[in-house]
């Protein structure tokens, strides 16, 4: 950042803070709609780090070729994306079978759950398969901000969300365990919470 110009500065940190503030009422939305207290997500995601990726797709001259990403779910808790508002390109996988275009608006940012909502919420909300394709006529860029656990925090399904003598989908484990274990496969293969169910 220190090499950016002044006012582009200024504004990046605006735009982070002003994310960060959104994403942690989203948080504290999401777990009062399961039931819980709205700070629980917050508190246990504990000392939250933020990053946050420019995502420059180039146009492509044979866009059935490739992908700008390739489908993957976000191994953080929450995403918000701000989009192109020219060039669409994000797609979301419905009910497992079909790619839905997810068209750029003015003024919109787009949220997708990732996987550690999925595992605090038992399973009951689930971190969205996406992609993002290229096209041969535009340049797309998107910038995306993630809000992820700090590495230390235990993350496990809240135990309000599994029922009475039930087990619970996903075992425990540290941000730090899960985010090696992703990053050490391919981004598109089973979703990689399924090696977090039960003892496993
Ligand atoms: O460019 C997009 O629309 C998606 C970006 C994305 O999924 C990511 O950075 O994880
Ligand atoms: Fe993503």
């Amino acid at each position: 950042m220190t090499s950016f110009p002044s006012s582009c500065r200024e504004i990046i940190s605006t735009y982070c803070r002003e994310v960060r503030l959104l994403g942690l009422r989203l948080l504290g939305a999401i777990s009062l709609g399961l039931g819980l207290e709205e700070d629980y997500i917050e508190n246990v995601l504990g000392e939250q780090e933020q990053h946050m990726a420019v995502n420059d797709y180039p146009r492509c001259p044979e866009p059935d070729l490739t992908y700008g990403l390739p489908k993957h779910t976000d191994p953080n808790a929450l995403t918000i994306l701000l989009m192109d508002p020219h060039v669409s390109g994000l797609q979301v996988l419905k009910n497992g079978a079909q790619w839905i275009a997810v068209d750029s608006r003015p003024n919109a940012l787009v949220v997708n759950l990732g996987d550690q909502l999925q595992a605090l919420s038992n399973g009951a909300y689930k971190s969205v398969w996406h992609r993002a394709v290229v096209n041969a006529a535009r340049e797309r860029l998107s910038v995306a901000s993630f809000l992820c656990p700090c590495n230390s925090t235990v993350i496990g399904p809240a135990a309000k969300l599994v029922g009475d003598g039930d087990e619970p989908v996903y075992r425990s484990y540290t941000y730090d365990e899960y985010y090696k274990k992703f990053w050490s496969r391919n981004l598109d293969q089973d979703h990689c919470l399924e090696l977090f169910t039960g003892q496993k």
